[in-house]
């Protein structure tokens, strides 16, 4: 860290004085040779003879930094001098494909839009069939510029699109970016549900009364029902320097692969078979987590529908002093098990505002994806 107080100099006092960039200027393909190279096999491998998906968002969350890195090269600095740091994975969608564990995998990427400080980067992920590559994943992720000690914002250089097809991807990351503005702005944490929300939630009330009683207090599950807190499972994680990034502060694909694995057994455990990955989305990196920390994960099952699960893992660290909690991410995962799963039904009105918040991502999942049995993904 001492090193990199003395690259503060090369950081700019304003966008403008920065070299405008090119998406190609960025673009780059990188190679996970799993079929060629047995002894990459293991750390990629589960049990299923398939490919780890918390490995891939470990994968993804590196390559997107190293993407923002290529786009704000400084030709003469031999470092750079911005920290770069994942802000949010605004979407992962995968599609339906047989992930291999002895197959090369392909990743490519660019930045598709830049604001101020905060750069989108779409990558996408191929899997060797033969002689060809099919896709696999899109993903989408903003990364957020910071100076050299991680203290304050940095500028990127702006991004000039070249043709309709840079010129589209480049106004859907401004959309992208005021969806995710009016998404925020009508959070549950900020607005009343709905009145359809509402009136869904009353429905799901009234059907768990018993009609035995007159009491709001009985209540009585469904048939075929679970309820929420019932499908909670926790984990704590010492965050050991060996997790730590180059700015000294736990990678965030390691939280990533932590909270999707905790997701994954929830999801797991709920359905009562193993379940694949769908979708991510909407994961915030609210605050850096501290090497040493204590990562307390809480993952929850709070949407189901026909055979998709929908899990919210939440993880906080506590301040060893005086024992506050600080929420640092929130995940979100779509999973789809092999067959339909019980309905999740909230009992509090916590738990509600879950089920609805957890409705409104399984409902902007964008590729509605049906079940295919050659179609594995697993943690
Ligand atoms: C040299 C080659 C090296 C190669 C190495 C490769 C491998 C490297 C591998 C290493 C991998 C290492 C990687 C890791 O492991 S990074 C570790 C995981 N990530 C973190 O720890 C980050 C934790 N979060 C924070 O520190 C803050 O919340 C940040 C800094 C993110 C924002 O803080 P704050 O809220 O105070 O910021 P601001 O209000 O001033 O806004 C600043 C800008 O940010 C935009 N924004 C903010 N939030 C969001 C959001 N949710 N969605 C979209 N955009 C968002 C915002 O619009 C604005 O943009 P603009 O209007 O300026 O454009």
């Amino acid at each position: 860290m001492e090193e990199r107080k003395l690259l503060h100099s090369f950081l700019a006092n304003s966008q403008e004085g920065l070299p405008p960039r090119r998406m190609k200027d960025s673009y780059i393909e990188v190679l996970l040779p799993l079929g060629t190279e047995p002894a990459l096999r293991e750390k990629y491998l589960t049990v299923q003879n398939t490919v780890r998906f918390g490995r891939i968002l470990e994968d993804l969350d590196s390559l997107g930094v190293l993407i923002c890195y290529m786009h704000t090269k400084i030709p003469s600095a031999e470092m750079s001098p911005l920290s770069i740091v994942t802000a949010l994975v605004d979407k992962i969608d995968l599609c339906k494909n047989c992930l291999s564990p002895e197959q090369d995998i392909k990743f490519s990427g660019h930045v598709s839009w830049v604001g101020k400080t905060s750069m989108e980067v779409k990558m996408q992920m191929f899997q060797s069939h033969g002689n060809e590559f099919s896709p696999v994943l899109d993903a989408t992720f903003v990364m957020v510029a910071r100076d050299s000690e991680n203290k304050g914002p940095a500028f990127v250089n702006p991004l000039i699109p070249e043709g309709p097809e840079e010129e589209e991807l480049f106004r859907q990351g401004e959309l992208n970016k005021g969806r995710r503005v009016a998404f925020s702005s009508t959070s549950l944490l900020k607005m009343a549900p709905s009145a359809k929300e509402r009136t869904a939630i009353h429905e799901m009330f009234l059907s768990t009364l018993d009609p035995k009683t007159i009491s709001f207090r009985s209540r009585i599950l469904p048939p075929n029902a679970v309820w929420m807190e019932d499908s909670k499972l926790k984990s704590l994680e010492v965050c050991h320097p060996q997790e730590r990034n180059i700015f000294n502060r736990i990678f965030g694909g390691f939280l990533m692969r932590k909270a999707y694995e905790l997701g994954w057994a929830t999801a797991c455990n709920f359905g009562g078979s193993r379940p694949f990955v769908v979708a991510v989305d909407d994961i915030m990196f609210q605050k850096p987590v501290e090497v040493g920390s204590l990562l307390f994960l809480s993952s929850q099952v709070c949407f189901t529908q026909d055979k998709y699960i929908q899990v919210r893992v939440h993880s906080e660290v506590a301040s060893l002093q005086n024992k506050e909690h600080t929420t640092t991410n929130v995940f979100h995962f779509t999973f789809m098990s092999e067959n339909d799963v019980p309905l999740v039904f909230p009992r509090t009105y916590g738990e509600s505002m879950l089920y609805l918040d957890g409705q409104r991502h399984f409902n902007s999942m964008s590729v509605p994806v049906t079940l295919e049995k050659e179609y594995l993904v697993e943690p």
